[in-house]
C-alpha cells in the first residue's frame, strides 16, 4: 500500500535536492555576473561625481526590496491561511445547513444513548446509521460553537452512512457509529496540518490504516479535531484553526496534543475518537476532559498516515491510540483499531490482535500503586484519585501495593531530562526549519528559542540554577542536543539500561498492572499549561519506558480538596512548575481527575481489565 504522503515526502526530498542544486548553481552564476558587473561599475564609477549618491541609492533599493519581500511572503503567508480556513468554514456551514431539520432535543435523545444502546437500536432498525450521524453532527457543531474543537467535518460522512444502511446486515464492531479523527491522522483527501503553514494543502491520497480498519468495521469518520500547532503542547491554539477550550470549563486548557478529540468526546459531541501520544497527548487530554482512552505499546497499533515530525527518532515514538467517552465504547473500539485487519493492512506490525480470551479474565491481580514519582508532588485532588482508585480495585478483589521503584524515584530530574533531551535530541532544529514561514505561538516559540541557545548559556543555566530549582535546571540540561554520535549512542544506552531497570523492578514485585497520577494537579487554565510542559512526566515515563497506559476518570475536585491544597501544613509548592500549577488550581472545583492504569508492553488487554474493573467499581460507588 503506498501513502502519497510518503512517496510525495520522498519525491519532494528528491526534487528539493535538484532544485537545491539548480538553485546553487544559479547562485554561482549570478554572483559571478553581480562581480563582473560591480567591477566595471566601480571602474566606472571611480571619479565620477555621482558616485556617492549612486551608491546610496542602490542601497536604498536592496532595503526596499527586502521589506517588500518581506510583506510579500508575510501576505501569501497569511492567504494561504484565510484560504485553508474559508474552505474548514464551507465543509462547517454545509454541514449545518443539512441538519438544519434536526432539532436539539431529537439530537440529544440520541446523542445521549449509551453505546450498547446505540448499537441495539441500530442493529433492531430502531435507529439508521444516517439518523445517528446527523444527531452526532448536529451535537458536536454545537459543542464546537462553544469550545472551537472541531476543524472541519468529513463531508464523505453521509455517504458512508446512507451505503451502510443499503447494505444488508451489519459490518462490524462499530456498525453506524461517527468517529472523530485528530487532525493529524490521515484522511483521503484532506490534509493534516498539525497547525502549520507548511503543510496545508498537503493532501492524503489514502486513509490511516487505523481508518481503514475503523470503517471496516461500520465506523463512520465524521468529524476532524483540532490540534496544538506543532502538537508539542499541552494548550491548544495555532493560527489556522484557533484556541480549543476545556468543555467542562472553559477557562481551562482541554490539555493536548489530543486537544479536540478530548474536548468534543468531553463535551457529548462525540462518543469515540482517534488520537495519538508521544509524551501524553492521549492521556492529558483525557484526564483533564473526564473521558477514557489507552495508549498503547508502540507497534501494537498501525502508524502509518500518522503526520509526525520525529519519525528519525527511534528512542520515543509517537502511537495512535483510542479516546472515549466511556469504558464500554472504549473498548469496543480497541477491539475494533486491534482487529487481525490491521496486522494485514501494516504487515510491519507483530501480528496480535486484540485477545478477547486474554480480557475477559477476571483472577484477582497484584496491582502497584503510588502518587509521587521523584519529581512533581502531586496536589491532594490527585493523590485522592490513587488512592480511592486503590480502594476500589481493592474492592473488586485485587491486591494493591506500593510500588517504589527505586530508578524513577531516586532520579526524578534525571528522568525529565532524559525524556526532554532524547525528544528533542536535535535541538528541535527540524521543527525550526518547517516552521521558518509560520508564526510560532507562545507555547512553542519558547521551546523552539530554548534550542537555539547557545549550548555554553544552557548548561551554565542548568547549573546555576540547579541550585535553586533542579526542575527547572533539568529542562535547561535537556536543551543541548549532542555533540557526537557517540554521546548520543550513549544516550540512547542509557535509556535501554533505564528500561531495564525499570522491568526489573516491576517485575522483582511480581506486578500484573500500576496505577499511578496522570498529571500533578487538575487542568491549569491556558496561561499557566504553557510554562508546565514538565508536568507530563508522569506520562512521560511510560512513553519512555513504552508500556501500554490507560486513562480512567475516577473523581471530581471537591472543595476539601482546595482546602488542603491551600493549607501549607497539607501541601507546599517546592519549585516554580508546583508553584504555577497552585496558582492555577484556585477555582478548579468540580474539575475531573483521572488516573493511569498500566501494564507491561504488548499487554493492552491486562491494561483494559484493570481499566474495566476500576470502572465498575466507581459505577458502583457512585
Ligand atoms: C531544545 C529543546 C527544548 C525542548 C523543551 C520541550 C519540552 C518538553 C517537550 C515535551 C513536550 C511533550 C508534549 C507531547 C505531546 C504529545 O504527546 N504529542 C503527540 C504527537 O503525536
Amino acid at each position: 500500500m503506498a501513502f502519497c504522503h510518503f512517496v510525495t515526502e520522498q519525491e519532494a526530498k528528491k526534487r528539493k535536492l535538484e532544485e537545491d542544486k539548480e538553485r546553487k548553481k544559479n547562485e554561482r552564476m549570478m554572483l559571478i555576473a553581480y562581480q563582473n558587473m560591480a567591477a566595471g561599475a566601480v571602474s566606472y564609477l571611480k571619479g565620477h561625481p555621482r558616485t556617492g549618491p549612486v551608491i546610496i541609492s542602490l542601497a536604498g533599493a536592496g532595503v526596499l526590496g527586502k521589506i517588500v519581500l518581506y510583506f510579500y511572503n508575510r501576505h501569501c503567508r497569511n492567504k494561504k491561511i484565510r484560504d485553508r480556513q474559508e474552505q474548514s468554514r464551507g465543509l462547517i456551514n454545509a454541514v449545518a445547513e443539512s441538519v438544519s431539520k434536526v432539532t436539539d432535543s431529537e439530537s440529544d435523545e440520541i446523542v445521549n444513548k449509551s453505546f450498547q444502546e446505540l448499537k441495539a437500536a441500530l442493529r433492531n432498525g430502531q435507529l439508521t446509521a444516517v439518523e445517528v450521524l446527523m444527531a452526532f453532527q448536529r451535537k458536536a457543531l454545537r459543542v464546537t460553537k462553544d469550545i472551537n474543537c472541531v476543524t472541519e467535518p468529513i463531508k464523505e460522512a453521509e455517504e458512508l452512512a446512507r451505503n451502510l444502511d443499503a447494505s444488508p446486515g451489519f459490518k462490524g464492531l462499530l456498525h453506524g457509529i461517527p468517529v472523530s479523527i485528530k487532525e493529524s491522522t490521515s484522511i483521503a483527501g484532506y490534509d493534516r496540518t498539525g497547525g502549520m503553514e507548511v503543510h496545508i494543502g498537503d493532501i492524503a491520497c489514502e486513509d490511516a490504516v487505523v481508518i481503514q480498519v475503523l470503517k471496516d468495521h461500520g465506523a463512520i469518520p465524521f468529524m476532524r479535531t483540532n490540534i496544538p500547532q506543532t502538537m508539542l503542547s499541552y494548550d491548544c491554539t495555532n493560527p489556522l484553526y484557533g484556541t480549543t477550550f476545556n468543555p467542562l470549563d472553559w477557562s481551562r486548557t482541554p490539555g493536548g496534543s489530543s486537544t479536540g478529540e478530548g474536548a468534543l468526546i468531553g463535551g457529548g459531541g462525540s462518543v469515540i475518537g482517534i488520537g495519538s501520544d508521544i509524551g501524553g497527548s492521549l492521556r492529558v487530554p483525557a484526564d483533564f476532559c473526564g473521558i477514557f482512552t489507552l495508549k498503547p505499546t508502540w507497534d501494537r497499533v498501525s502508524r502509518r498516515g500518522l503526520l509526525t515530525h520525529s519519525s528519525g527518532n527511534l528512542t520515543v515514538r509517537p502511537v495512535i491510540g483510542p479516546m472515549a467517552r466511556d469504558f464500554d465504547s472504549l473498548l469496543h473500539l480497541t477491539q475494533a483499531i486491534m482487529s487481525p485487519n490491521m496486522y494485514e493492512l501494516d504487515p510491519l506490525l507483530p501480528p496480535l490482535p486484540f485477545d478477547n480470551k486474554e480480557y475477559e479474565k477476571t483472577t484477582p491481580l497484584r496491582i502497584g500503586f503510588y502518587t509521587y514519582d521523584g519529581t512533581f508532588q502531586c496536589q491532594p485532588p490527585n493523590v485522592r484519585a490513587v488512592m480511592e482508585a486503590k480502594a476500589a480495585l481493592e474492592a473488586m478483589g485485587h491486591e494493591v501495593v506500593p510500588f517504589d521503584f527505586p530508578t524513577m524515584m531516586g532520579e526524578g530530574f534525571q528522568g525529565i531530562k532524559r525524556f526532554v533531551h532524547l525528544l528533542a535530541a536535535d535541538r528541535l532544529a527540524k521543527l525550526r526549519k518547517l516552521m521558518a514561514n509560520d508564526k510560532a505561538v507562545p507555547a512553542i516559540s519558547t521551546n523552539l528559542k530554548l534550542g537555539q541557545l547557545p549550548v555554553w548559556l544552557c548548561k551554565a543555566a542548568e547549573f546555576i540554577i540547579g541550585f535553586k530549582d533542579q526542575m527547572l535546571a533539568s529542562m535547561f540540561g535537556a536543551a543541548v542536543g549532542f555533540r557526537s554520535v557517540e554521546e548520543y549512542i550513549d544516550k540512547v544506552e542509557d535509556l535501554e539500561n533505564f528500561r531495564l531497570r525499570f522491568l526489573d523492578a516491576w517485575l522483582d514485585m511480581a506486578l500484573d498492572a500500576v496505577i499511578c497520577p496522570v498529571f500533578p494537579s487538575p487542568a491549569p487554565t491556558r496561561e499557566i499549561v504553557k510554562m508546565v510542559t514538565p508536568a507530563g512526566v508522569y506520562c512521560w515515563l511510560y512513553n519512555a519506558v513504552n508500556y501500554p497506559a490507560g486513562v480512567v476518570p475516577v473523581t471530581k475536585v471537591t472543595k476539601e480538596d482546595l482546602d488542603k491544597t491551600f493549607d501549607p501544613t497539607h501541601f507546599q509548592p517546592r519549585n516554580v512548575f508546583e508553584k504555577l500549577l497552585l496558582k492555577s488550581t484556585k477555582g478548579s472545583e468540580g474539575h475531573s481527575i483521572g488516573v493511569q492504569c498500566v501494564a507491561l508492553p504488548f499487554k493492552e488487554e491486562m491494561c483494559l481489565r484493570v481499566m474495566r474493573d476500576l470502572a465498575q467499581a466507581l459505577e458502583k460507588r457512585n
